[in-house]
């Protein structure tokens, strides 16, 4: 059975390794890691979050992270196992994750299309959407990316981008916006994992209107991509979303921002297009090693703020 020791980091990961995964990772360190089930996707599967920070009688500050909304993009689950090693065997060693984990908890969900993502390794390896299934139409699945509360609307359920029926159709995306209005007072960033494209993107994608705390987040991207760049040299763009990859209604992080979550980014990881989706196993470690620096960046700031 896959356990801490034996699970793989620079793997493309089935979702039966990491579920097991799951399940002996958050029982492995009762001081700094729980896990909490938020719901169930449509076709079942549970969406558990793993919250990562020194245990405390009081409540801290948090940052929401996940993975995993676009189903094909497998790096992105590759980067959030990561992460949470990361955390769990750098703490006490590295000054800047002691600090972020004794000063904040950070909500972590590995896998966040489960359903998708499982059908990617079964079935079809560019699926992107959930794969809900609607009498009256013989097309599957909504784009979780599009299929949030900020300036939605509807279009074509067969295409790969289809919103959804209504904002929060999506069983996968009601779970995670019921929690994170739940928490919204403690949460101070959202950071959502995507590939490709080495973009760092914040809101807003919805409209070409510049959000109201444009220049710090913009300052702080830029910050986060130095980092990024200072390991291996990979080159990042930073931007709202709008004008850096596209125009796109119903994302998560223009949703999070519009709730009040200033700190609100995209992540485009690797690569530019060689690859795309299809990014080799060989490049897991130093996708995962580069991109740890940037989420560092990023909470430092919001340690220093
Ligand atoms: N990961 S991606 O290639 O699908 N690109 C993202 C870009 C994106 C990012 C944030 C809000 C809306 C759109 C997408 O959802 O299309
Ligand atoms: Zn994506």
């Amino acid at each position: 059975k896959a356990s801490p020791r034996t699970h793989s980091y620079t793997k493309y990961n089935s979702w039966d390794k990491i579920q097991s995964w799951i399940a002996s990772i958050s029982s492995s360190n009762p001081n700094l890691i729980s896990k909490q089930v938020i719901g169930n996707t449509y076709e079942g599967r549970p969406m558990t979050i793993l919250k990562l920070g020194k245990k405390s009688s009081s409540t801290k500050p948090a940052i929401f992270m996940d993975c995993g909304i676009h189903a094909r993009e497998w790096i992105s689950p590759a980067f959030c196992q990561w992460f949470v090693k990361e955390a769990l065997s750098t703490y006490g060693s590295d000054s800047q994750m002691t600090s972020l984990l004794d000063q904040m908890d950070v909500f972590v969900l590995p896998v966040f299309n489960v359903d998708g993502y499982d059908y990617t390794h079964k079935s079809n390896r560019m699926w992107r959407k959930t794969r809900s299934k609607k009498s009256g139409s013989s097309c599957i699945g909504a784009d979780p990316n599009r299929n949030w509360n900020a300036g939605w609307s509807s279009s074509n359920p067969c295409s790969d981008t289809f919103c959804g029926y209504s904002p929060e159709s999506e069983i996968e995306v009601k779970n995670v916006a019921d929690f994170i209005r739940r928490n919204k007072s403690i949460i101070k960033a959202y950071l959502t994992i995507h590939s490709y494209s080495q973009l760092l993107l914040f809101p807003y994608s919805y409209t070409y209107d510049l959000a109201e705390h444009h220049s710090e987040l913009l300052k702080v991207a830029e910050g986060a991509s130095a980092a990024l760049r200072s390991l291996y040299g990979t080159r990042y763009t930073s931007g709202p979303g709008a004008t850096t990859i596209y125009p796109a209604a119903g994302g998560s992080d223009d949703w999070a921002y519009d709730l009040g979550v200033k700190y609100s980014y995209t992540f485009e990881l690797r690569d530019t297009g060689r690859y795309g989706f299809l990014l080799p196993e060989s490049e897991i470690k130093p996708t995962c090693e580069e991109t740890m620096l940037a989420v560092k960046y990023i909470a430092a700031y919001l340690l220093c703020t």
